[in-house]
């Protein structure tokens, strides 16, 4: 096993999605794979694989912020050869034409963590960005369903609760579309190690209206962003 995942090589697909939740993770394994099996449950961040439509896909949970999720997805690269990932996450809106549930492909990321200046001696802005052969096959299959999906950059930000967010309506007014806690360390580690990565988002609550959705739909009814993000991995 790696130093936080339970596996064998060989228990792991090449494709992978990431929820944060690792109990999200549980119900996509049980709702959309067939014959899953949980390879791992290290610190209950459940990881199972199946298939879909005949190929094999693994999911992984990646618990809540970029550290959490660096190390998950460090150790699927790196030690299990996982090629493609696709986060499969909830986020804040934070601009007005947004809805609730509204699904959001995750162009790129700008972040307010100071992992990747670390990374750079504070010298670069490092702009972390989907894969593009993942995002043009998530419009895609979005389209062959029927979802409508916004395409757009998002925040990664270290906190989930803020003392300034009057940042939130200045990132708006430059296009930014949502906030999620993850997805720059994803597009950096992805790219630092080779492998192809996506962030796909489910509006869980809006940070303009209050609206929220509740913990268990946040586990268990965020279907449409999973399903484009299956058909996306297979493609
Ligand atoms: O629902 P997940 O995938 O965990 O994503 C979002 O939810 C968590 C905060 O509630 C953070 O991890 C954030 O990125
Ligand atoms: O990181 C997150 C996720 C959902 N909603 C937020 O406001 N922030």
């Amino acid at each position: 096993m790696s130093t936080h995942i339970g596996a064998e090589p060989g228990d792991i697909a090449e494709r992978v999605l990431l929820p944060g939740d690792p109990l999200r993770a549980k119900w996509i394994a049980e709702t959309y794979l067939k014959d899953a099996r949980c390879y791992s449950t290290v610190r209950n961040m459940l990881g199972f694989t199946g298939t879909y439509d005949g190929v094999e896909v693994s999911v992984q949970g990646s618990g809540m912020g970029m550290p959490s999720a660096s190390i998950y997805a460090h150790e699927l690269i790196n030690d299990y050869g996982v090629k493609k990932l696709i986060r499969v996450g909830s986020c804040g809106a934070i601009v007005e034409s947004l809805q609730l549930r509204d699904v959001v492909a995750a162009i790129g990321s700008s972040t307010d963590s100071n992992m990747n200046r670390a990374r750079f001696d504070g010298l670069i802005d490092y702009a972390p960005v989907a894969d593009f052969e993942l995002l043009r096959r998530s419009v895609d299959a979005a389209a062959e369903k029927g979802i409508s999906m916004r395409v757009g950059p998002i925040l990664a930000a270290d906190a989930f609760y803020t003392d300034r967010p009057d940042l939130y309506d200045r990132l708006a007014d430059y296009g930014v579309l949502a906030v999620e806690m993850e997805s720059a360390a994803l597009y950096t580690i992805a790219a630092r190690f080779g492998a192809q990565a996506l962030t796909l988002l489910t509006v869980s609550d809006h940070i303009k209206t209050g609206e929220r959705t509740t913990a268990q739909e946040r586990e268990q009814t965020f279907s449409q962003m999973v399903e484009i993000a299956l058909q996306t991995i297979i493609a």
